[in-house]
């Protein structure tokens, strides 16, 4: 798990790093160049040039530094200067002191002449100081570094793309684009949300320095990066002397007339997931619908008809006995009772649920619901339906999903499942985990039924949360990589990353 920063907090570790414990800015001012420098000569052709483009800041400090590792490697390097020199700090002036041996007078744009494809650009423009979008020359000297790119030149980053806000991921106009971004001591939070996570391009943290215990705690508002090990990690590996009674009997209360899918796919998500038995209640219409589609899951008919109602409470009461989770939601038939239902059901079940889809939207018109809930409850909703539940426009809420997520699991004592490109894991206690798995050829019906009942398997199988709901987010979006690293994104269905949860668990030796 990796921990994610924002400006500030970056800045106050720098700051710690020296007075506390020593290490001057300059020495990791001279790693970081170091480190880009690297990295551009990886990305560099034979006979490559190398146009750094430095601001007035200590971004581009790095990239004097980046200047003098790369002309030392004796390649070709062209340094650009952008803004006053008067204005540079001390650092910067420090290290463009420093190239004085070497005769590399700064240019200005206009004199650098076009850079062309196999040259590589080092982007040391801004970092984590830029405040507010680049004008005039700054976003002159973007705009170039954006027309290089498109013209075949590759562009690596100091710290963080010029022109990306370090804590939203939200671009200025204008942002560059990267191939690469080599980030110092800490993933920022703007380079795991998107729209930033794709500017980044690859994404590569290097320790400069900065120690850990630099960086002071912030219980309760910590954001963490999820990784592979991570997920693999909460999964144990099976021992030969267990059985299906070892893995949990899952409960799906999904289904109507017509979305039958929605029911089959949570089940199917179950089973994928390793859930060792699946029950699915549901209306008595669809029952064979369902077992058709899945015919591993037993089926638990609710006689009554039309919208589930108080009139289900004691047949799902019944069919939650020995039950260790219950997912909630996928196509159910929603009426005015469904959250008085839903209510009185989780205010008398022990068990996990997941809520999902329209258990959603009924308990959207009574939040009180989640407070008197006797179990653990992870709700997993997409922006829509998170716009319900709390009310603010979707387009506000995608711009603040970090602290949405957070307000409503802190507010409700729940684990929230912010879903959508990063889809975000938050946890009552106020931390948040970011998902980097996934791709758009997941924007397809069903996926959240899978996730659901996935989410579900692991939980019946003794993870807890939010352990559980990082990991079951992470193992879906990376079953639908490896399945479009094989085979496109177009055509993705929702049963193809149910089973290809098996080349997940594979890659996993689980
Ligand atoms: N964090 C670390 O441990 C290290 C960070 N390093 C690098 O330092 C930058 C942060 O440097 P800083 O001087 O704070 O700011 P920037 O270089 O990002 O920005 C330059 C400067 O420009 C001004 N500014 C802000 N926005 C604009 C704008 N739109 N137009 C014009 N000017 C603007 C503002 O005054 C900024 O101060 C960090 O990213 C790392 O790359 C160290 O080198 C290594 C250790
Ligand atoms: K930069």
């Amino acid at each position: 798990m990796r921990r994610v920063l924002t400006a500030a907090r970056m800045r106050a570790a720098d700051q710690a790093a020296e007075s506390r414990f020593g290490m001057p800015s300059p020495l990791l001012m001279e790693n970081a160049g170091r480190y880009l420098a690297d990295a551009a000569r990886e990305l560099g052709t034979p006979g490559a040039r190398y146009v750094v483009v430095c601001g007035p800041g200590n971004n581009g400090g790095d990239g004097l530094v980046a200047a003098r590792f790369l002309h030392a490697h004796g390649l070709r390097v062209t340094l650009v200067l952008v803004g006053d020199r008067a204005k540079l700090t001390p650092e910067s002036k420090r290290n463009l002191h420093a190239l004085t041996p070497y005769r590399m007078e700064p240019q200005s744009l206009g004199t650098v002449g076009e850079a062309r494809a196999g040259d590589v650009v080092v982007d040391a423009l801004f970092g984590t100081g830029l405040t507010r979008a680049p004008a005039g020359e700054f976003a002159e000297a973007i705009q170039h570094m954006r027309r290089w790119r498109a013209a075949g030149v590759k562009v690596v980053a100091a710290d963080i793309p010029s022109g990306l806000h370090t804590d939203t991921g939200e671009p200025f106009e204008p942002c560059v684009e990267a191939d690469l971004t080599v980030t110092f001591g800490f993933v920022k939070q703007g380079q795991v949300l998107e729209p930033g996570a794709t500017l980044c391009g690859e994404l590569r943290c290097v320790d400069i320095g900065i120690p850990p215990e630099a960086v002071e705690a912030r219980e309760g508002a910590e954001v963490f990066l999820v990784e592979e090990s991570d997920a693999r990690g909460a999964i144990a590996p099976r021992r030969s002397d267990t059985h299906k009674g070892s893995y949990g009997h899952v409960l799906v209360v999904a289904g109507s007339h017509g979305k039958s899918g929605a029911a089959a796919m949570s089940a199917l998500g179950a089973l994928r997931g390793g859930a060792g038995l699946v029950t699915v209640a549901t209306r008595s219409e669809v029952v064979e619908s369902v077992l058709g589609h899945t015919p591993e899951v037993m089926g638990w008919p609710l006689e009554n008809r039309g919208p589930l109602g108080m009139a289900d409470l004691e047949p799902l009461l019944a069919a939650a006995d020995k039950k260790d989770v219950l997912v909630v939601g996928p196509g159910i038939p929603r009426g005015e009772e469904t959250v008085k239902l839903l209510g009185t059901l989780l205010s008398r079940v022990e068990a996990p649920a997941v809520l999902d889809a329209d258990a959603l939207n009924a308990v959207a018109t009574d939040l009180e619901v989640l407070r008197r809930a006797k179990g653990p409850l992870v709700l997993t909703p997409h922006p829509g339906e998170m716009s319900r539940l709390t009310g603010v426009p979707t387009k506000d809420l995608q711009k603040a999903r970090v602290e949405v997520a957070r307000d409503f699991a802190r507010t409700h004592g729940v684990t929230l499942v912010l879903k959508g490109a990063r889809t975000l894991v938050a946890h009552h206690d106020g931390s948040v985990y970011v998902n980097p798995t996934g791709n758009p050829g997941m924007a397809t019906g069903g996926m959240g039924d899978v996730l659901s009942g996935l989410l579900g398997a692991l939980l019946g199988q003794g993870l807890k949360l939010p352990e559980a709901a990082w990991t079951a987010v992470y193992a879906h979006g990376l079953s639908g990589d490896l399945m479009v690293a094989r085979r496109g994104r177009l055509g993705l269905i929702a049963t193809d990353v149910a089973k290809g949860l098996c080349n997940v668990w594979t890659r996993w030796n689980r």
